[in-house]
């Protein structure tokens, strides 16, 4: 099988995303599809009324084909401190149209403020390793994991836009979404990510270091987190940039010119370059003076995350098959 969703960004591609048809008959829910997670969760029906706040609610005592997972519960939190927790139901899921009948659907009985604040997002949709479920007592396959048999190829692709809808797609690679060559490069899942190695980075028309980026793709992170030595360097080619502690955050200039950030996949010379402008990521004042930095220090972290800033300038393929991650441009 194949198939194809059409993702849609929310303001200042803050996230992505992706209608999700759930139960029977089915209940679509806008999910964020998250290579950095490796959970389903849906705000629902049993979500605590004061912290739903105009989510499309799943409702499994609608579904015909929904059955609870009886005493499995589950709780996770985010990389921005949110959180949520609750039980587990499977069901009929499809997306792209292609479809799991018996995938787990993790319900949301608490979520965070942040995401009580998201009306447009209706839960997250794994695509990590299953290795990082968070149910109890027993993990739960991902959307992925449980297609990927049935799919023509083990992959799916993420094609981010700027400030348009992108596309996933699952068992296929479209010809017309790249340019060039993919380039693969092998992924170290034993972090239940999607952790791989680029072997150095160029800032603006600079020689490349010999500075590798240990990073996760990361589809549910915003903003591009690097090494403060490549952060340094990218904000001190900005005129006008400067560390803002009351943001926690390097701010830009929205009218600077902002060098492009490259960094090199695989040992053949393959690169993937970010544009400047995706680093004057958003404004952050009404005037529309200072933007915040699409680039920001991964400290704390312990690897960098390529996320939304990063993801967006190329075509990603996340072949689960052999483990590796292939790039490139668009
Ligand atoms: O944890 C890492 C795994 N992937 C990254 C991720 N973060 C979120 C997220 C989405 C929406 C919200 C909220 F709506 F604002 F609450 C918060 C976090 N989704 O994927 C970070």
């Amino acid at each position: 099988s194949t198939g194809s969703a059409q993702t849609n960004p929310e303001k200042n591609d803050v996230e992505y995303l992706t209608p999700v048809s759930i139960g029977t008959p089915g209940q679509v829910l806008n999910l964020d599809l998250d290579t950095g997670s490796s959970d389903l969760w849906v705000f629902s029906s049993l979500t605590t009324s004061s912290q739903v706040n105009g989510q499309t609610l799943y409702d499994p005592t609608k579904s015909t084909t929904a059955n609870q997972l009886q005493g499995y519960t589950w709780q996770i939190s985010y990389g921005d401190g949110s959180s949520s927790s609750g039980d587990v139901y499977t069901d009929t899921v499809t997306v792209g149209g292609v479809t799991f009948s018996a995938q787990a659907v993790q319900v949301a009985k608490t979520v965070s403020s942040e995401f009580t604040s998201d009306p447009a997002n209706h839960g997250l949709l794994g695509m990590g390793f299953g290795s990082i479920n968070t149910v109890e007592p027993v993990a739960q396959k991902t959307f992925f994991d449980n297609i990927m048999p049935d799919l023509d190829l083990p992959l799916f692709t993420a094609d981010l836009k700027r400030s348009a809808p992108g596309r996933y797609n699952f068992g296929y690679i479209d010809p017309s979404a790249y340019k060039g060559e993919i380039t693969y490069v092998p992924v170290d899942n034993d972090s239940g990510f999607w952790a791989w190695t680029s072997p150095a980075y160029a800032i603006g028309s600079r020689n490349f270091g010999n500075t590798t980026l240990k990073g996760i793709a990361d589809t549910g992170a915003s903003l591009f987190l690097l090494p403060s030595a490549a952060v340094s360097e990218y904000y001190g080619a900005v005129f006008g940039a400067k560390y803002d502690r009351s943001q926690g955050a390097f701010t830009v200039p929205c009218d600077a010119s902002a060098p492009d950030f490259t960094f090199v996949v695989g040992d053949h010379g393959a690169t993937i370059t970010v544009p400047g402008n995706y680093i004057k990521y958003a404004p952050i004042d009404d005037a529309g003076k200072t933007c915040f930095g699409g680039i920001q220090l991964d400290t704390g972290i312990g690897f960098s995350i390529f996320g939304d800033v990063a993801l967006k300038s190329a075509f990603v393929v996340f072949n689960g098959g052999n483990r590796t991650i292939g790039w490139a441009t668009k």
